[in-house]
């Protein structure tokens, strides 16, 4: 899907990007993802929630350890936009009432 993404920005008004926190081996090419869309013109200034989702699965690598392979605080700290970053399951809903809190203090008063 990524080579489409582009088609949407322009009416993106928040941004929210999945990293599937039980597999490892997708963080280099997650991270490329991630810094693409942040480098976007359109995007410079939509929050973005950044998501280490399916922690429920259990993994050889901890969240803070895939959060250090992903090089967060460095992106957080050099990106335009405001970075909020969540652990979620969506499968037992860990997380997922902080996602929501996130949706209304970024979007309540536009819907
Ligand atoms: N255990 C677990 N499974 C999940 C979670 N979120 C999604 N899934 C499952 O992961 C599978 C893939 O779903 P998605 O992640 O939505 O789809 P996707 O991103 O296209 O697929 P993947 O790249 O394989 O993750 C489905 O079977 C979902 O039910 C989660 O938090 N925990």
């Amino acid at each position: 899907m990524g080579p489409i993404w582009h088609s949407y920005y322009g009416e993106c008004s928040a941004l929210l990007f999945v990293v599937d926190a039980a597999d490892p081996t997708q963080v280099s090419s997650s991270c490329v993802q991630l810094l693409s869309v942040l480098s976007a013109a359109p995007l410079a200034s939509v929050p973005v929630l950044v998501l280490f989702n399916k922690i429920d699965l259990p993994c050889y690598m901890s969240v803070m350890e895939m959060k250090s392979l992903f090089h967060m605080q460095d992106i957080v700290s050099c990106a335009t936009q405001p970075i909020t970053i969540l652990e979620t399951s969506a499968r037992d809903g860990t997380g997922l009432a902080d996602v929501l809190q996130w949706l209304r203090a970024t979007h309540g008063d536009n819907n």
